[in-house]
């Protein structure tokens, strides 16, 4: 029975109103909350759902969630949490409990981390160098570069740059990170998806994929390059393509993922096709990361307004990818030659 380590993310906004709800349907695993517990009593009592709260025990066996039940490890808030009121004191304990969450992973005790939203923004005013989970936990976990990807039913697409200013990214498309995100995005897909050979469509990143060179050089200097040295290692890579027409059907149903530039070019697609289905994985890091699809929504917290379907859909998947790790699918990386 895996334990799947669960983080309510910005405690004014929609993640404790999503794990009080998520709690009161079994789960064939055990949940373990890490939160502040006054935070779910309040939203529970809020929402009128029944809540008991019963102390992780790295000792115990783990015991499927039962309807009503969470199991916690307590990290306490600063502040009093209210719905919908963003509060800097908060921010510090928001992201304990998430650092807590990632070395209960890392050691063992949880068997995967599954994340409900922060606001990134009410950590940085705090003070508190933050740009996203995805950076957060690679520096945990001492991963250079972590590789963003969104799935749903019927759409797979991941980032080679993550939460960056949209000046710095054509500075951040190095041969290096987009050899990583390559391979990295190859190699996941096979460990945890079960695919044999996956089909990358990678998109440029200017218009028209740079157009020989007279709309950007790019694709001529920086991506063919990396793309040619990984075909020639055996990767089925595809592009780089015009990222205007990477997302049409007849070229989607083609390939498995596809690789987009920066945050806006992939996720505005894939959110458009499937918000609330989506689940966001950190791939690279040494633990499994699941997280939904959406932001706070401050405005629904504690109005039982709030779609649980994203988080449901990133415990499934933590959990598939957890009984998926033991498949023996993984190839040698081909190293990128500094
Ligand atoms: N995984 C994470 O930690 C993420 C955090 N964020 C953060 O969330 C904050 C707010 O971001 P926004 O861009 O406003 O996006 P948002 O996803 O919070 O809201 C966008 C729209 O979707 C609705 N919505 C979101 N989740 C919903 C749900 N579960 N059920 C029903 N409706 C839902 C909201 O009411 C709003 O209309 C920002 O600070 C952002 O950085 C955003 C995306 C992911
Ligand atoms: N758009 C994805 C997002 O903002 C969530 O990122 P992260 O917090 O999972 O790194």
């Amino acid at each position: 029975m895996p334990r799947l380590a669960l983080t309510p993310g910005e405690p004014a906004g929609i993640g404790a109103d999503l794990c009080v709800t998520i709690a009161q349907q079994p789960h064939p695993a055990e949940l373990v909350v890490f939160s502040d517990p006054d935070l779910l009593y309040s939203r529970a009592a809020q929402l009128g759902v029944p809540l008991t709260l019963t102390p992780f025990d790295r000792n115990a066996p783990a015991r499927a969630q039962q309807p009503g039940q969470l199991t916690i490890v307590a990290c306490p808030l600063v502040a009093p949490a209210q719905p919908g009121v963003l509060n800097p004191a908060n921010a510090a304990a928001v992201c304990r409990s998430l650092a807590q969450a990632c070395d209960a992973c890392l050691a063992g005790d949880c068997a995967a981390l599954v994340t409900a939203p922060v606001h990134k923004g009410i950590i940085n005013a705090a003070g508190l160098p933050f740009s996203g989970h995805t950076e957060f936990l690679a520096e945990r976990c001492h991963v250079a570069q972590p590789v963003m990807l969104l799935v749903t039913p019927t759409l797979r697409v991941a980032l080679v740059t993550t939460h960056l200013p949209l000046r710095a990214v054509a500075d951040a498309i190095t041969p290096s990170r987009l050899h990583t995100a390559i391979v990295t995005l190859d190699q996941s897909l096979r460990r945890y998806f079960g695919i044999m050979s996956p089909r990358l469509l990678v998109c440029g990143l200017n218009p028209h994929a740079g157009e020989d060179g007279h709309l950007g050089n790019e694709e001529r200097d920086i991506m063919m390059p990396v793309m040619t040295a990984l075909r020639i290692a055996g990767l089925d890579l595809h592009g780089p393509v015009p990222a205007d027409t990477a997302f049409i059907p007849s070229r989607l149903a083609t390939i498995d993922a596809v690789l987009a530039m920066y945050h806006d070019q992939g996720l505005t697609v894939l959110k458009t096709q499937g918000f609330g289905q989506a689940v966001n994985i950190t791939l690279g890091l040494p633990i499994i990361r699941t997280s939904v699809d959406h932001g706070t929504a401050l405005t629904l917290a504690g109005t039982g307004q709030a779609n649980t379907s994203s988080l449901e859909s990133a415990l499934a998947l933590a959990l598939e990818m957890v009984a998926s790790v033991n498949t023996p699918t993984m190839i040698a990386a081909p190293s990128h030659p500094e």
